[in-house]
């Protein structure tokens, strides 16, 4: 079964606000994929119009080669988890998922397995009114892997969570993903993805600001700097810069050297007979990388006062 999520050219406007502006990415399988944005970028009109949920105004959004709306067993397809309260409060789990597996011809059995693989088993017979935060996602999850779907989709599922709901919800993805299925999650945090996903699509007022490996954003975001300690700062950055090297002192013994390598770098200053005590890549986290990234947007919302939500 195909497992991709494709979106060509979406657009979406609500009245004067253009939540979605053109975008364009693909989901394939085997990965998790980050969908990441400030608040108001259009993650969940995205999320909405691939389901079906809210009509593009232009563009299309395929599940496995063909619109939502036409899949014969769209569970079996794709599951998603937008909103993890929308479930009536008198209604026990294993009863929220029965009916769901009947309605789209799962058979029974998988509404067990299902409540197993989310850790909901303590839970299930008791009225979903009265879950906490982390059990409505788990029930959420369930629902969405009710039909053992090749591509998955998680609207900012850590949201709220405490440190241990976020490092199971975590596992999983990799997990579904290591099975060989698309996996979309979106956060308007990048940190939650850290160490999470594989592969990110970086929104900002509806469009695509980077589409990029974890790997290379954040090798990018780097910009290849290394961070020296010495205690003869000065001769260091003598003998660098001679050597063609960009060299900033930022303390009284560190220096950030831009244009050599760590290995060259190591090399000049012993050949120098320069005594150091530390040569290490600079190493950008993703909230640094991603932060750069989303600079524009995020100015842009503060002028304008936000998404107005
Ligand atoms: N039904 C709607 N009617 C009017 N405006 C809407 C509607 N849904 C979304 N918007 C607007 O569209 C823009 C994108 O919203 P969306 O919810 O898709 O963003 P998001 O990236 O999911 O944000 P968040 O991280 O806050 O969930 C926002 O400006 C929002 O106010």
């Amino acid at each position: 079964m195909d497992a991709t999520i494709e979106v060509r050219d979406l657009r979406k406007r609500f009245g004067s606000t253009v939540a979605v502006d053109g975008l364009s990415f693909t989901v394939g399988p085997g990965q998790v994929t980050g969908f990441v944005g400030p608040n108001g970028a259009g993650k969940s009109t995205t999320m909405r119009m691939i389901l079906g949920l809210d009509r593009p105004d232009a563009g299309t959004a395929l599940v496995g080669g063909r619109p939502y709306r036409t899949l014969r067993a769209p569970l079996c397809r794709l599951g998603a988890m937008l909103d993890a309260s929308a479930v009536h409060p008198a209604r026990r789990a294993r009863d929220h998922l029965l009916w769901l597996a009947h309605a789209n011809g799962i058979p029974r059995r998988r509404v067990d397995e299902v409540i197993a693989l989310s850790g909901l088993e303590g839970a299930a017979r008791r009225p979903a009114g009265g879950y906490s935060l982390g059990m409505r996602q788990r029930l959420g999850i369930a629902a969405a892997l009710l039909g053992d779907p090749p591509a998955l989709m998680f609207d900012e599922p850590v949201n709220g969570l405490d440190p241990e709901g976020i490092a199971w919800i975590r596992a999983l993805l990799r997990s579904l993903a290591a099975e060989g299925r698309a996996v979309l999650v979106s956060s308007h945090l990048m940190s939650e993805l850290e160490g999470g996903a594989d592969h990110l699509v970086v929104i900002g007022r509806g469009r695509v600001i980077a589409d990029t490996s974890v790997e290379e954003l954040l090798s990018a975001a780097s910009g290849g700097r290394v961070a020296l300690r010495t205690g003869h700062r000065q001769e260091a950055m003598t003998v660098l810069a001679h050597a063609g090297a960009t060299v900033a002192a930022d303390g009284p013994d560190s220096v950030t050297v831009s244009g050599l390598p760590a290995e060259r770098v190591v090399a000049l200053l012993t050949g120098a007979g320069v005594a150091f005590s530390g040569v290490a890549e600079h190493r950008a986290s993703l909230e640094e990388a991603y932060m750069e990234l989303t600079k524009d947007a995020v100015e842009f919302q503060a002028v304008t006062g936000g998404p107005g939500r």
